[in-house]
């Protein structure tokens, strides 16, 4: 008989049950946990307290990211320079501590590999199609752009992950975001996932995860797929993933921690296997016309909050709902915008071309592609550039990216997730705007009383030339 047509996510889902409970919840394997600072601290102590080993140390890989500073991390003389905050002192000595204490493999602040754990995670092959993979942060989605089943869990998981190699949940509904026809020139993957969460909102997702469908995705490179799903959080899914193909396999192929020899070509054969069956189905369907996407900004404090480059602030009174019209009110009076006033009229002051959401090659080859030849604004007062890893890093020095950045007016920094959120020396002033390539512009999210506009890193390279946000195809070559 044949079996039930299954999508991407059930067919994952299935492959790691355990053992199914009489109420729906499971116990399910967890195949890979990434590890950074600031969520692993209590976790690692109640395992001390407990006396209990890491089940899989050799399944586990802990970075640290959120609290480094990204100026430069040795002294001349090579020694390591002290980080300043007492707090991220703390956090970063405990996983440094803990990390080669319960046996698992730590990459080093100062290692070529260190990154934001979900740069890292993809680039070393650590993440992979198919697989379970956790870590404490809800950004853990992005590494569905590879097929894996990801999402962020909380500090008591990270320790019952770390104890047990297994989590106790209740399976998610299924929800396809099918993308019909091309995208635009100058319409990049952010522009994408931003425009889809300002369609389905920021709870369009809860209780779901989100499989992205359709042409634009499958001719998508691994970058652009690991922005769109890492913001799958933002519209309120569990998890968001895209069917693991041959652009996939050869970015994976030869990395690192990636399967080698019979065990790839095994492996390959299995994920091949997972994509959504014909005929299955989803508990919920969005479809998305692709040439309604336009390089897209936010204007508020909510990642929904986002429009068309070429519109304007939004009025409350434009949202038939009365709790959407009250919460655009007091955006748009933290934003300091009045509603319509054309987006392109909007001045900033700071730019950040980095995060997990938009911190790759890809993503500073684009932001290179505007800035060459160009330089800053005089209004823009700060600019910096954050590469996701060491090894982006690298390989955008080996391009000469870095030049275009510091030519421009740039600051050329080491990889963390520095401006995205305030955790780390990199703020945004009160009461300044930022134009971020970043993922949240919640209320203090950059720093206390900083402004957030979220877009693509082109759209930020294009903020920064005229010191306003801009349509980036106005400055676009032919
Ligand atoms: C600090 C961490 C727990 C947090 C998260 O869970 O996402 C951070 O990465 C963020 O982006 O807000
Ligand atoms: S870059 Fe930002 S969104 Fe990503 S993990 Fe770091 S703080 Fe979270």
């Amino acid at each position: 008989m044949a079996s039930k047509p299954r999508t991407l996510y059930e067919k994952i889902w299935d492959a790691h049950v355990v053992e199914r409970q009489d109420d729906g919840t499971c116990l399910v394997y967890i195949d890979r946990h990434l590890v950074h600072e600031v969520t692993s601290p209590q976790a690692f102590e109640a395992l001390r307290l407990s006396g209990r080993k890491v089940r899989r140390p050799d399944l586990t890989l802990a970075v640290p990211d959120h609290n480094l500073p990204t100026t430069a991390r040795k002294a001349p003389d090579g020694s390591r320079l002290p980080i300043e905050d007492k707090q991220s002192a703390a956090q970063l000595a405990a996983l440094e501590r803990n990390a080669p204490s319960f046996g698992i493999d730590y990459i080093d602040a100062v290692a070529p590999e260190q990154g934001i754990v979900h740069v890292v995670g993809p680039e070393q092959g650590f993440s992979l199609p198919g697989a379970t993979i956790v870590c404490g942060d809800s950004h853990t989605a992005a590494h569905g752009g590879i097929g894996a089943l990801a999402f962020g869990i909380g500090t008591s998981e990270v320790e019952h992950v770390l104890a047990t190699q297994t989590l106790l949940l209740r399976p998610s509904r299924t929800m396809e975001v099918r993308v019909e026809g091309e995208l635009g020139p100058g319409v990049t993957p952010k522009d994408l996932i931003l425009h889809i969460i300002g369609v389905i909102g920021t709870a369009g997702g809860t209780g779901h995860v989100i499989e992205y469908r359709g042409k634009v995705f499958e001719r998508m490179s691994v970058e652009g797929r690991l922005t769109v799903c890492n913001m799958s959080i933002e519209g309120g899914a569990r998890a968001g993933l895209i069917a693991p193909d041959d652009t996939v396999f050869d970015y994976l192929k030869g990395r690192p921690y990636a399967p080698e020899g019979e065990a790839w070509d095994k492996a390959v054969a299995w994920w091949r296997s997972l994509a959504t069956d014909p005929g299955a189905s989803f508990d919920k369907s969005v479809v998305i016309d692709a040439a309604d996407v336009e390089p897209t900004v936010s204007w508020g404090t909510s990642p929904e909050d986002v429009v068309a480059i070429g519109g304007s602030v939004p009025s409350p009174e434009s949202f038939a709902d009365p709790s959407k019209q009250e919460a655009a009110r007091k955006s748009l009076d933290y934003m300091g915008l009045a509603p319509g006033t054309p987006l392109e009229e909007v001045e900033v002051e700071n730019i950040f071309i980095g995060s997990c959401t938009n911190s790759r090659i890809e993503d500073l080859r684009a932001a290179a592609e505007i800035l060459k030849g160009r330089k800053k604004a005089a209004n823009v007062r700060w600019a910096i550039a954050v590469p996701g890893s060491g090894l982006v890093k690298l390989q955008a020095e080996e391009e000469g990216l870095d030049r275009i950045f510091t030519e421009a007016g740039f600051e050329w920094r080491e990889p963390g997730c520095s401006a995205c959120l305030a955790m780390n020396p990199d703020k945004v002033p009160p009461g300044e705007r930022c134009a971020s390539t970043s993922n949240r512009n919640f209320v203090g999210r950059q720093g206390p009383g900083s402004r957030t506009h979220l877009l693509s890193p082109a759209m930020a390279a294009a903020a920064a030339v005229t010191g306003r946000l801009t349509d980036v195809r106005k400055l676009m070559s032919e």
